[in-house]
């Protein structure tokens, strides 16, 4: 094999290069083992807006000094079901594990848990904070704000971040049903990659820098901006989330954060809020089965596949043969590990 030709690896050897990175750009060792099983979920999914296409951008941004990646998130036990954390200017994922132990007593006890991390940079797909929730029988709801590049819907300002909002659940004989979906009309990775390839954005997505309806990619990334999905119902949506994950968590609004003196970084400075409810207390025994037999339903009224089947099957086929990485990608990512 040459350097150039693609390569396939396992999930455990993609984890043990990114780590690799991760480490060698400044990541203390428990983080930088969070973030690279993260980034290769992503990939190993077909997450591809949020997997490997996103190191050079955590690169850029550890070498920026924009983000601690040695921070170490200071968890507090508020209220009964109420933990905050601040996340101390680090990645997001690690504050989420840090608080994790916290969180599942609490839910235990009291059947719900809110937790509210501030100060924290989210640089990735919000799926893989909630999906290992419901594979341990829960509900998990999660909001995170992003960076100001969304027009409130009519406006002309980019005001919103593409603000995920991400939820799943349990349900019986099959893996956990996912959604995670931004709340613009397409995410800003999304329009990276479009840019990078040469693809046209579809009509409704984007404007120019004067506001004028675009679907060039490139027009939106230079000064342009993005709209909500769905018009005011997405805007609303959008909204919400930087209320939940900003307002009420202590951390930034998605225009509030300034990085210009931080040249290359690219990770959003906001908050996170997660909501994870333990179904059994609603005391529907049935709880799982009624989840499968209502995704049965939906299927059966016609809509195609249901969120989260697309990733799955793309994890079946990276579980067997490997992940496929081009070489060239390969070979800068071992760049990065080792240069
Ligand atoms: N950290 C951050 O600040 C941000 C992160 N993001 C991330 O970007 C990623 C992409 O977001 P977005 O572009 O909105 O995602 P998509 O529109 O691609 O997908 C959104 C959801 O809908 C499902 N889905 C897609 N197509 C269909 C279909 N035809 N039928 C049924 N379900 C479908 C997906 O499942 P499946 O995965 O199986 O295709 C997924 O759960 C997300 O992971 C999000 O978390 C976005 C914005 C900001
Ligand atoms: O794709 C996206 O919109 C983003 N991903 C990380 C920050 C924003």
């Amino acid at each position: 094999m040459t350097e150039q030709s693609d390569v396939k690896l396992t999930y455990a050897e993609l984890v043990g290069l990114l780590e690799a990175i991760f480490l060698r750009h400044g990541v203390s060792g428990d983080a930088a083992r969070v973030l690279a099983a993260n980034c290769a979920a992503c990939e190993r999914d077909g997450s591809f807006s949020h997997g490997i296409f996103r190191m050079p951008g955590y690169v850029s941004t550890l070498n920026s000094g924009w983000v601690d990646g040695q921070a170490l998130p200071l968890v507090e036990d508020c209220a009964p079901s109420f933990v905050r954390v601040d996340a101390k200017g680090g990645f997001a994922q690690p504050a989420l594990e840090a608080a994790r132990p916290l969180v599942l007593d609490k839910v235990k006890q009291n059947g719900i848990a809110v937790l509210a991390i501030r100060r924290s940079h989210h640089f990735s797909a919000l799926w893989p904070d909630v999906e290992p929730f419901a594979e341990q029988g829960l509900v998990a709801l999660s909001f995170v704000n992003s960076m100001a590049c969304v027009v409130p819907q009519g406006g002309k300002k980019a005001l919103f971040g593409t603000n995920p909002v991400a939820f799943a659940t349990p349900r019986k004989g099959r893996p956990p049903f996912v959604f995670d979906q931004a709340s613009s009309a397409i995410a800003h990775g999304d329009v990276q990659i479009a840019a990078r390839e040469g693809h046209a954005l579809k009509p409704g997505q984007g404007v120019d820098r004067d506001g004028q309806p675009t679907t060039d990619p490139k027009a939106v990334l230079d000064g342009g901006a993005l709209l909500p999905f769905g018009g005011h119902k997405g805007s609303s949506i959008a909204l919400m989330v930087e209320i939940l994950a900003a307002a009420l968590t202590g951390g930034h609004f998605s225009w509030e954060f300034d990085w210009s003196a931080h040249e290359g970084a690219q990770t959003p400075f906001t908050g996170q809020l997660f909501i994870i409810i333990d179904p059994e207390r609603g005391g529907n025994a049935s709880f799982e089965a009624r989840v499968s037999q209502l995704c049965d339903m939906v299927l059966e009224a016609g809509q195609d596949r249901l969120p989260g089947d697309r990733r799955h099957a793309i994890r079946a086929v990276a579980e067997k043969d490997g992940i496929p990485l081009k070489g060239e990608t390969y070979a800068r990512l071992k760049q990065f590990a080792e240069g």
